[in-house]
């Protein structure tokens, strides 16, 4: 006859390759309850799981069978995302649970290309997401998104709607200004307006609320980190070293504000040929996995240079929303699994070592 803390032992000795800990560990373990030869165990993950939930449920089903064959599992595996604690002590922003900041230190990365991408991706694992353009210099997302030339809907004249397309809600000065006016904007008149856009938002029930910062680490990237309420970031780069050494910045400029680096994503790592498949990693090879580990933060992935994420993205139709079962898409949902698998995690960490953190909730 199993235990129920055999089962136990057995689920902390289980390793998730994205929980990259024992299920007790990571605190995703609900309840187990034994009837003679039966078992149904209950596990509740942080994240949103699309279809790895039932790989997860093929896999520990198989593991457990293995370890304890006389027994009859039954898995009961859902998700929720919890809202987690952000370190600055910004107010909260109401129907948002979690803010992931998009970074890089240097332009022209593909910064909002992954951010979008992204965006979709959590979407399609089942999160309700929305993205705001913080890059009040040059937005962009109303064209990734297709919705270039609308205007945001206002109610009781002071909050404004985000628009939605590929069912992402989204936010950008973009929509509210011409492309010429926003180019003008001087530093504190810059974080003023994308200040005035958070607050007056309404958002609807967001999980993530992805922010695409604009490019670079001075004082305004510095400030909406302070005044934005950031839960974690990631950091986009390319293989250049140039551009590496900036990524290494942007890390540096999150330490400083206390807000947790989920990890690294290495765009245009490497181009396949569409002749022949050759792969060429024409701008250096390894480079994000070697600042990943000169730093300390995770690789998230790599995704390669490629014509249809270009011309896709900048024709309204990002890759994940117009080829949801492509090679390009998969990488993009392995990234966003894995930064929210870990930031399910971190935050639980991040709130042990900050006890003293206070939350404000509207
Ligand atoms: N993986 C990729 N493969 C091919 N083209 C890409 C890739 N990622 C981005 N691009 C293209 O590179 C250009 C710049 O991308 P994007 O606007 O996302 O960069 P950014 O870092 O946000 O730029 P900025 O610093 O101006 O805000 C766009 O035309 C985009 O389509």
């Amino acid at each position: 006859m199993v235990t129920e803390e055999q089962i136990r032992e057995y689920l902390s000795e289980y390793r998730d390759p994205l929980l990259k800990q024992g299920l007790v560990d990571a605190k995703v373990l609900k309840n187990i309850e034994i009837k003679g030869d039966n078992a149904t165990i209950s596990l509740k993950l942080g994240f949103p799981l699309g279809q790895y939930q039932e790989q997860l449920k093929k896999e520990l089903t198989e593991y457990l069978n293995d370890k304890a064959p006389a027994l009859n599992v039954e898995l009961d595996i859902s998700w929720r995302v919890d809202a987690h604690v952000h370190p600055a002590k910004v107010k909260a922003m109401p129907n948002v649970k979690n803010i992931i900041a998009v970074a890089s230190g240097k332009g022209g990365v593909g910064k909002s290309t992954t951010s979008v991408n992204l965006a979709l991706a959590l979407k399609a694992l089942g999160a309700n997401v929305g993205i705001l353009d913080a890059d009040i210099y040059g937005p962009s997302m109303p064209i990734m998104l297709g919705m270039q030339g609308k205007n945001p809907e206002t109610i009781d004249k002071k909050s404004i709607l985000p628009i939605t397309s590929h069912g992402l809600q989204s936010m950008s000065i973009g929509y509210l200004v011409k492309p010429e006016q926003a180019m003008v904007w001087r530093g504190p008149m810059a974080s003023g307006a994308l200040q005035q856009l958070i607050n007056d938002t309404q958002w609807k029930d967001l999980d993530y609320l992805i922010i695409d910062l604009p490019p670079g680490t001075g004082d305004i990237q510095l400030t909406m980190a302070q005044k934005i309420p950031v839960t974690a970031a990631i950091v986009v780069t390319t293989p250049q070293d140039i551009a590496l050494a900036d990524a290494r910045k942007a890390v540096t400029m999150f330490n400083k504000v206390s807000v947790p680096v989920l990890g690294v994503v290495e765009n245009m790592a490497m181009h396949t040929c569409s002749n022949c498949g050759h792969e060429e990693h024409i701008f250096g090879q390894g480079g994000g996995d070697t600042l990943a580990k000169e730093i300390g933060v995770e690789l998230l992935g790599s995704l390669p240079l490629s014509l249809n994420i270009r011309e896709q993205t900048d024709a309204g139709e990002p890759t994940v929303a117009k080829e949801p079962q492509s090679e390009i898409t998969q990488r993009y949902l392995d990234i966003a699994q894995r930064m929210t698998a870990k930031l399910s995690l971190e935050a639980k960490d991040f709130k042990a070592s900050f006890p003293s953190i206070s939350i404000e909730n509207t």
